[in-house]
């Protein structure tokens, strides 16, 4: 391991996250990048501070790439390695996946020109394509929203109910008259375990236009209120167009830490919006040993 690793900072709508280059997996490789060194980082007084974070590295190397990509384990050149930012894994991150991309262009890594049709990433919830869009933001091709049922969120004594969907990881979409500007996310809602065994992504949803623009508050597993969700933005559009009786649309999503937008068909669901890079340099390596 280089003894000041490379590191950058950014963001999507604000959903931030501290980005490690390891193409090779010489980095971080090992149990380096454990929990607790992820929880460290994350750390907003004692670290640099984040939502999670994002490991570029080839899927070549890294252990559990085979498993969760299969046969498209070749097609996959590059892996997005996700933690929470309390050390946990996610199956998947719609804003990370954008600033993986941006990331790997800045780091002269990826041709941007060479992503307009997009290339296919790694996840822990199985390959996406991410593209370059023509505006500078970027599109991921997140899969279909697959509900799962129904639930509720227990939130300051109210119940919120809505719609589970998974998006790779799990979500309950509440829509909501109660505005969300009004609620206090600093504690975890409830939730039912026997549906979400997992833990599950909390949206709290008020419709602004039925079937077309939407806003809402999140709270993420593994994290605590974020300003933004990429995958909470697919879950909450598609709640939306069911309610609105459709399965098909375009939902312009506002979130805390900007704008998103989701468009849904029935085979797949595509998110777009902005990345973000903040800052790039290197780990202090007494910190690091610390
Ligand atoms: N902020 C992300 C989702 C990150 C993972 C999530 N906390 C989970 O545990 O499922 C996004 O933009 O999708």
């Amino acid at each position: 391991m280089t003894s000041s690793p490379r590191v950058l900072l950014g963001h999507g709508t604000e959903n931030d996250f501290v980005v490690l280059p390891d193409p090779d997996g010489r980095v971080w490789d090992g149990d380096r990048l454990d929990a607790a060194t992820v929880r460290r980082l994350c750390d907003r007084r004692a670290g640099l501070g984040g939502d999670g974070v994002l490991r570029l590295v080839r899927s070549a190397h890294v252990p559990d790439a085979p498993a969760v990509l299969g046969d498209d384990l070749a097609a996959c050149e590059w892996f997005m390695d996700h933690r929470n930012a309390d050390g946990s894994y996610a199956e998947m991150c719609g804003n990370g996946i954008r600033l993986f991309l941006h990331a790997l262009v800045a780091e002269g890594l990826l041709d941007r020109a060479a992503c307009a049709d997009g290339v296919l990433v790694g996840t822990r919830g199985g390959p996406r394509r991410v593209g370059a869009a023509a505006d500078g933001g970027y599109w991921v091709d997140m899969g279909p929203a697959r509900e799962f049922g129904r639930g509720a969120a227990e939130l300051g004594g109210r119940s919120f109910p809505g719609l589970a969907v998974s998006m790779g990881n799990p979500h309950l979409a509440s829509l909501t008259d109660v505005d969300v500007d009004s609620l206090d996310l600093t504690r975890a809602p409830e939730f039912d375990a026997g549906l979400f065994p997992d833990g599950v992504n909390v949206e709290l949803v008020n419709v602004l236009a039925p079937g077309a623009h939407v806003r809402l508050r999140v709270f993420e597993r593994g994290v605590g209120e974020t300003r933004s969700c990429g995958t909470g933005a697919c879950a909450a559009a598609y709640a939306a167009l069911r309610a609105d009786g459709a399965t098909e649309g375009t939902v312009v999503v506002d979130v805390p830490g900007g704008r998103l937008t989701v468009q849904v068909t029935t085979g797949t669901t595509v998110l777009s919006g902005p990345a973000v890079l903040v800052a790039t340099g290197s780990l202090c390596p007494e910190w690091l040993a610390g």
